[in-house]
């Protein structure tokens, strides 16, 4: 399974679906990501948050030492600062902690911010930072997540800014749909990546009537690869996760079926808003 590759406005590409790795047991995730490689997983969500960097670097360079054909440069990993971590006192440090972790992976290719919780003088502090370690190549790629119009806005109109964020990676699903912001941060040719795209696991219990079951049905697929098709055929790049081996290769399994607009129509629900986790698009 070859995934398709879009072009970020650093001039990157990167895979259009990636392995969400939070709540993968530190335990497992080397074995988890190492399957994932053998399956088409070419890119990779972790964050400070998961405790499981090390882990996921670890599982993608077992699978680039046993197969020496296959290049760094097709594999995507992705980290994100963590609140505690920003402010220009910090993030040096943090940024230093975060490159160590990757290992032999040598660079980290898209570094976020993981939410505009702290203020804006640390958002922007922190901003300024991951700047310069794009400018050094150990980070290729910066962006934001949780981010809401106007925290993108102070990022833009910033006088410092040299790398406009290549994504705000913020929860979508048909239930939190957030069109006007993802609409918003497209046209300013900001990638959207959707978090939580299987909504944590709680819409995947069986509902014989609904929109996405009738969907499911029509083209034989699983609740969560229409979720992940959904979400890919909405222009967004989505991180699903599975710490279940047996179910990598089917949520990669989405090249075989086309979502039509009336699927689509059935499937959104523009006025749920049933965020599965925290919300902070809308803080100061
Ligand atoms: N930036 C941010 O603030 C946030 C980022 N994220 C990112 O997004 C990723 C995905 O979000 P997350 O909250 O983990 O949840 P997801 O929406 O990806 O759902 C994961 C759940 O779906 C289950 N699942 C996966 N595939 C299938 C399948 N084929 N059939 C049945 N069940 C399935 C998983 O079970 P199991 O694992 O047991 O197989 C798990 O319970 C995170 O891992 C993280 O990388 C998420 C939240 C916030
Ligand atoms: O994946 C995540 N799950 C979360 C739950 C709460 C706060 C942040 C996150 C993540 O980044």
């Amino acid at each position: 399974m070859s995934l398709r590759q879009i072009k970020l406005n650093s001039g990157n590409f990167i895979p259009s679906i990636g392995l969400g790795c939070y709540d993968i047991p530190r335990s497992e995730t080397s074995n988890v990501v190492y399957e994932a490689c053998k399956v088409g997983y070419r890119h990779f969500d972790t964050a400070v948050l998961y405790g499981n960097e090390a882990e996921v670097a670890n599982g993608i360079v077992k699978y680039l030492k046993e197969n020496p054909k296959e290049k760094r440069s097709n594999f995507f990993y992705t980290t994100k600062l963590w609140n505690s971590q920003l402010g220009a006192s910090k993030t040096p440090q943090a940024i230093e902690e975060i490159i160590a972790k990757s290992g032999d992976l040598g660079y980290i290719d898209l570094l976020l911010i993981h939410s505009p919780l702290t203020g804006k003088r640390s958002r922007l502090e922190s901003y300024a930072i991951m700047q310069k370690y794009v400018d050094k190549g150990l980070i290729k790629n910066i962006g934001v997540s949780n981010y809401g119009k106007h925290h993108i806005e102070e990022l833009l109109h910033w006088e410092h800014l040299k790398y406009p964020p290549a994504v705000n990676q913020i929860e979508i699903s048909p239930w939190v749909m957030r069109t006007e912001l993802a609409n918003w941060c497209l046209s300013q040719g900001i990638n959207v990546e959707a978090y939580a795209p299987l909504t944590h696991g709680y819409k995947l219990v069986e509902t014989p009537d609904s929109p996405l079951a009738k969907t499911c049905k029509k083209y034989h697929k699983s609740y969560a690869q229409v979720l992940i098709k959904w979400s890919l055929t909405k222009g967004y790049i989505p991180l699903p996760k599975t710490k279940t081996i047996g179910r990598l290769a089917e949520n990669l399994t989405i090249n075989d079926f086309e979502l039509t607009s009336e699927d689509l129509e059935e499937l959104d629900q523009p006025d749920a808003y049933e965020p599965t986790d925290w919300e902070c698009t809308d803080a100061p």
